[in-house]
């Protein structure tokens, strides 16, 4: 079993990148886990409150729980990750079953930041891309699939996102084995990250 973190900033690319790398792995031998479907549960706030939480800071994460399902993955057992709602700012009632596979692969902006967390993973990739670029493709991002207007998302750009990057993500770019530079698609580095995964298979 190979167990792969991908980190980077928002809008980095995280999951366009490990949705180029899982497309040549047959699907029965690797499984996906997103850090965003473990933003602690928050069922005792009301909306409002939701809104105003800073989810670009470590203890919005449930590190414990990663942490624990990818122990249980290892181990062989079937895991119900949670269903995260970004228009909720909660997570949902739903999980979905998650297999273990040969291949675990989880991406996410902080998963470098647990050291517990970092010790599990065989490979660290980071993903780069220019802050610019990474606020120009939120903003594309967060208005067309996540339920947001411009001005939420440049507010919260400003007030938590930009000053957590640099803080607690870009940091742990110091821990990667491998670093993609991703301003644009970086075909090259996903090939070199494919034979590197069929090396160690
Ligand atoms: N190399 C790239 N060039 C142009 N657009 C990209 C590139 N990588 C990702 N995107 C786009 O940027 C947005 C955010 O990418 P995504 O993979 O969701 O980032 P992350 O998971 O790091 O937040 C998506 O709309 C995606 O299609
Ligand atoms: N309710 C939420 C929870 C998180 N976010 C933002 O999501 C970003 C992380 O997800 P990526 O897919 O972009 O890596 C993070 O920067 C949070 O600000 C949110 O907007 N609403």
């Amino acid at each position: 079993m190979l167990i792969i973190g991908i980190a980077g900033g928002t809008g980095s690319g995280k999951t366009t990148v490990v949705n180029q790398i899982v497309k040549e792995i047959p699907s029965d031998e690797v499984c996906v886990i997103s850090q965003d479907s473990y933003y602690k549960a928050t069922d005792n706030l009301s909306y409002d409150e939701r809104t105003k939480i800073n989810f670009d800071h470590p203890r919005a994460i449930d590190f414990d729980l990663i942490i624990k399902h990818l122990k249980e993955l290892r181990k062989g057992h079937t895991i119900n990750q949670p269903v995260y709602s970004f228009i909720r700012h909660n997570r949902t009632k739903e999980t979905v079953k998650t297999h273990p596979r040969k291949v675990i692969i989880i991406e996410g902006i902080l998963i470098f930041n647990s050291e517990k967390l970092r010790d599990l993973f065989d490979i660290k990739i980071f993903v780069h891309a220019e802050t610019d670029e990474r606020l120009i493709r939120r903003v594309r991002r967060d208005i067309s699939e996540r339920g947001r207007d411009i001005e939420e998302v440049l507010d919260r750009y400003q007030n938590t996102l930009k000053p957590m990057h640099q803080q607690f993500i870009e940091p742990t770019k110091n821990f990667a084995d491998i670093i993609i530079p991703n301003d644009r698609h970086n075909t090259v580095a996903i090939d070199i990250v494919r034979s590197v995964i069929n090396e160690r298979l």
